[in-house]
């Protein structure tokens, strides 16, 4: 097999928390996965599992405290100088969630694709530069004529957006970080910037790390999952094998929460606190335990090997395949 674009190996950041007596957060523990080329990836999990980390640290954002990112083979934190510049300029490129804060609100819009050309296409013309700009824009869908020249309060979250990956795609680059890219988007819009991803998969081949809270659309538009809890990843691989077989208790229970249109919400009881979980990451064994109703004494204690279950699907849990 060729060498995938990035391989993620042991991949840890600790961050120290507080001030006098702080505590550290595994914020990201011994994570490990590839990217394929022209792939699209979903990395998914709820508030706090790490997925933004695992993202900015593949963008070089932040250093990783122990672990290695190889992007082609080499180590994106030894990259210096031009290398340096290429990565984060041509390589890599990223959407965050919030549009509106991606934008200077006082400058039109057009800025956002000076930088590119400053750091990467700094001797393309005037004449070019308008060209390449009006190309990109017209790939995500927008016509540049209603869109150069405005302010981002002039425009919708929705356009912002697309005009952010435009800029993205304005140098082709390998990958794409898009983290809750489509979270802040009304449905009908969410969609379109869904199917605009795939696309720009299929036309340049760019593979796409799609980080997201919302299982629907990883299903959507991934060709393998991720499932990351507390810092770890507790199962992934092909998504269709993750999602119509998964194998973790966590997964499971993402899967059941996900809200079924023909079903209303009805009166269930007293909803009781969820009970503290204390001290979580000092936890040697799965992270899962405390959530976990199958948890056994060994749960606690010792953390679950990454295991191929089946081809192309893999899961951390000592009760897998115990039935
Ligand atoms: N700079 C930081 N300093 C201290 N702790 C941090 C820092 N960045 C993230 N964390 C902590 O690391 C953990 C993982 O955060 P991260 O933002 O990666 O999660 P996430 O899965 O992306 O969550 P969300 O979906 O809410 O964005 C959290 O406990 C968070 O509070």
């Amino acid at each position: 097999m060729s060498e995938p674009l990035v391989r993620i190996e042991h991949l840890t950041k600790l961050f120290t928390s507080g001030f006098i007596g702080g505590f550290q957060i595994r914020a990201v523990d011994d994570v490990s996965f590839n990217i394929r080329e022209g792939e699209i990836i979903s990395l998914v999990g709820e508030s706090g599992s790490g997925k933004t980390t695992v993202g900015k640290l593949i963008l070089r954002l932040l250093k990783p405290t122990s672990g290695r990112i190889l992007f082609r083979g080499e180590d994106i934190n030894e990259f210096k100088g031009d290398k340096l510049r290429k990565y984060y300029y041509k390589h890599v490129q990223a959407v965050f969630q919030d549009p509106f804060a991606s934008f200077n609100p006082l400058y039109p819009v057009d800025r956002a694709f000076d930088l590119v050309f400053e750091n990467f296409l700094p001797h393309t013309s005037r004449e070019k530069r308008e060209e390449l700009i009006a190309k990109s824009l017209e790939d995500v869908g927008l016509n540049p004529n209603e869109v150069l020249g405005k302010y981002p309060h002039q425009l919708s979250g929705g356009q912002l957006q697309r005009i952010l990956i435009a800029r993205a795609l304005l140098v082709e680059p390998s990958l794409l970080v898009a983290d809750e890219a489509v979270s802040m988007l009304d449905a009908s819009t969410r969609i379109d910037v869904l199917n605009l991803l795939g696309e720009v998969r299929d036309k340049l081949r760019t593979s796409v790390l799609f980080v997201t809270h919302d299982l629907a659309l990883g299903y959507y538009i991934s060709d393998t999952t991720l499932i990351m809890y507390r810092g770890r990843l507790v199962e992934f691989g092909d998504t269709e094998k993750v999602f119509k077989n998964p194998l973790h208790p966590y997964t499971k229970m993402l899967l059941e929460s996900v809200p079924d249109l023909n079903v209303k919400w009805e009166f269930k009881g007293e909803i009781k606190p969820e009970e503290e979980e204390k001290g979580i990451y000092e936890i040697t064994g799965c992270n899962y335990a405390p959530r976990c109703p199958l948890a056994t004494d060994k749960c606690w204690k010792v953390r679950p090997k990454v295991i191929e279950f089946e081809k192309k699907h893999w899961v951390a849990c000592h009760r897998t395949g115990e039935g």
